[in-house]
C-alpha cells in the first residue's frame, strides 16, 4: 500500500524537479505542494518540520518511509567533504569507505566496523610521524598477511627517517625504495615499497 501511496510523490518529483547537484530545498516543498494540493501522505511536513534541531553530524532516523524527513535531516547535516565529491564524480563511491577520524583510533576498529581481515596494500600518505606508529599498530592488529605491500610516500620530502630505518632493517620486510621527484617539482622524493613478510 504504501509504495502504491508514494509512486506519485516520485512521480511528481521527476516531472517537475531536476536531480540537485547541492542540497536544496526544492525536493522538500515539491512533496509539500503535492500532498497539500494532490495526495496527503504520512511526512513530518512543512508546519511541524525539523526546525527544532541544529547541525547534526550522527543521526539515526527510524522509519523513512518515502525519504522526505530523510532529505530535510540530510540537509542540515556537515557539507560533504571535497574529496567524497571527487570520488562520486569518479563513479567510485560504492567502492570507497571514507573514515574521517585519525588513523591511530580507526586501525584497531577496522575488523570490527568494516569487517577487514588483512589489507592488501595499505598507501601511507598522511602526517610523516604517523608512518612509524600506524605500521605497528597494524601489524599489532594483525591487519597485515604475508604478502601486503606497504607503499609509502615522501620517504626523502619531507622524509620519514624513523619509518624507512624500520622497515629497511626489519625482517619481517622486504623493501624497495623507487627514486623520483616530490610531485610536480624537480626536488628529489620517492615511494618505498615493503613487502609485509610475516
Ligand atoms: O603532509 C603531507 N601528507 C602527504 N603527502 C604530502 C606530500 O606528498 C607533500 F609533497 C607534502 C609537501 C611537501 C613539501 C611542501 F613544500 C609542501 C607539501 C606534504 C606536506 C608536508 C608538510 C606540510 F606541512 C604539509 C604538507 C604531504
Ligand atoms: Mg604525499
Amino acid at each position: 500500500w504504501h509504495e502504491i501511496i508514494m509512486e506519485p510523490i516520485l512521480d511528481t518529483l521527476t516531472q517537475s524537479t531536476r536531480p540537485q547537484r547541492r542540497p536544496s530545498q526544492r525536493v522538500i516543498q515539491a512533496i509539500d505542494q503535492f500532498c497539500r494540493q494532490k495526495e496527503w501522505a504520512m511526512n513530518v511536513g512543512d508546519e511541524k518540520g525539523m526546525h527544532h534541531v541544529v547541525n547534526p553530524a550522527t543521526v539515526l532516523e527510524l522509519g523513512t518511509y518515502c525519504g522526505y524527513s530523510t532529505v530535510r535531516i540530510a540537509s542540515l547535516l556537515p557539507p560533504t567533504p571535497i574529496a567524497r565529491q571527487i570520488i562520486a564524480w569518479a563513479g567510485l563511491q560504492d567502492k570507497v569507505q571514507l573514515v574521517e577520524e585519525a588513523s591511530g583510533d580507526w586501525i584497531p576498529k577496522m575488523r570490527t566496523e568494516f569487517g577487514v581481515e588483512t589489507f592488501d596494500l595499505v598507501f601511507l600518505d598522511h602526517w610523516k610521524d604517523r608512518y612509524l606508529p600506524d605500521t605497528k599498530l597494524l601489524e599489532d592488529c594483525g591487519l597485515l598477511r604475508k604478502g601486503s605491500v606497504l607503499l609509502a610516500d615522501n620517504v626523502i620530502f619531507p622524509g620519514t627517517p624513523e619509518y624507512l630505518e624500520y622497515v629497511r632493517s626489519s625482517p619481517q620486510y622486504e623493501s624497495q625504495y623507487f627514486q623520483s621527484h616530490l610531485e610536480y617539482t624537480k626536488v628529489e622524493d620517492g615511494l618505498e615499497k615493503s613487502v609485509y613478510l610475516d
